[in-house]
């Protein structure tokens, strides 16, 4: 079994429970209560390298990263530090997260949220809009292709956006025929943990000019930011570089800054 099969395998458990409290009709009608998302596309496409802020107490490849007591204040730090959108991680078992903090989250900031998580049910999806997400994680090697075009339109006909993350060409295509509007290239293979930035830089080149893609994973400060943008990303998703550098809200501020710079490479659209 690799890591994501694992994590996959523990989520389902995790969701069975929270089902057996909350009926899937139940959880419909109050999702559809919840405040109107926001528009995840205004805020990702205003000028500059747009940075995605993570939540992440821990994770499988490291750990233990940072002591998260108080999620909303980290949160609050991001927002004003320039953060485009919050990542918040609500798997529990591997990664300590939980939708109490995006509860904690949605009442602390306004700017877009993104539910990260390993999303394999239409449970989750209005879960995440119950508790206040604008945007949802989709993880391709996650999901067969007819659960990723129900879940991606399950997403949308929310009201929210879908980050569909990939990690090879063969993920590319399956997000490209779902109509991925918003592709994140992680860098990270989620089944051997190993970290490669220059996927990116391969995997780029195959998306159309009009999907918004994001670089996820690896990035350790502004250089590495810079080489994404280089690569045609219109935005990078960080956590450990935040969380664990002992100033999440200064070294979220140094990448804002970089990816606003004049020097900085822009995506030609
Ligand atoms: O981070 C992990 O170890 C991990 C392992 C298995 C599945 C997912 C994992 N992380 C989720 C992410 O992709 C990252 O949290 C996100 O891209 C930020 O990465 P980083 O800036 O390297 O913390």
């Amino acid at each position: 079994m690799t890591v994501l099969e694992d994590i996959v395998a523990g989520v389902r458990e995790d969701l069975a429970a929270r089902e057996a409290v909350l009926p899937f009709d139940e959880l419909k009608i109050r999702a559809a209560a919840a405040p109107a998302p926001r528009d995840v596309m205004s805020a990702l496409r205003e000028s500059g390298i747009g940075v995605i802020a993570e939540v992440k107490r821990r994770s499988p490849s490291k750990g233990d990263l940072a002591d998260i007591p108080d999620p909303a204040a980290l949160a609050k730090d991001y927002e004003d530090g320039g953060a485009r959108v919050i990542s918040v991680l609500t798997e529990q078992r591997r990664f300590g997260g939980s939708l109490a903090d995006l509860d904690a989250v949605r009442a602390a900031v306004d700017i877009p949220i993104l539910r990260k998580d390993f999303i394999v049910s239409p449970y989750q999806v209005h879960e995440a809009r119950l508790h206040g997400a604008d945007m949802v994680l989709l993880i391709v090697a996650a999901l067969e292709q007819n659960a990723l075009v129900a879940l991606l339109d399950r997403v949308e006909s929310l009201g929210m956006t879908a980050l569909v993350e990939i990690h090879n060409a063969e993920e590319a295509d399956k997000a490209l025929e779902a109509g991925a509007k918003v592709i994140g290239v992680n860098a990270r293979n989620l089944h051997t943990l190993e970290v490669d930035r220059d996927v990116f830089s391969r995997l780029a080149p195959g998306l159309p000019m009009d999907v918004y893609k994001v670089a996820e994973s690896g990035v350790r400060g502004p250089g590495d930011l810079m080489s994404y943008a280089g690569h045609g990303a219109d935005a990078v998703l960080v956590g450990e570089g935040l969380v664990a550098s002992g100033d999440p809200k200064g070294s979220l501020v140094k990448l804002v800054t970089a990816g606003s710079h004049p020097a900085c490479p822009r995506p030609s659209r």
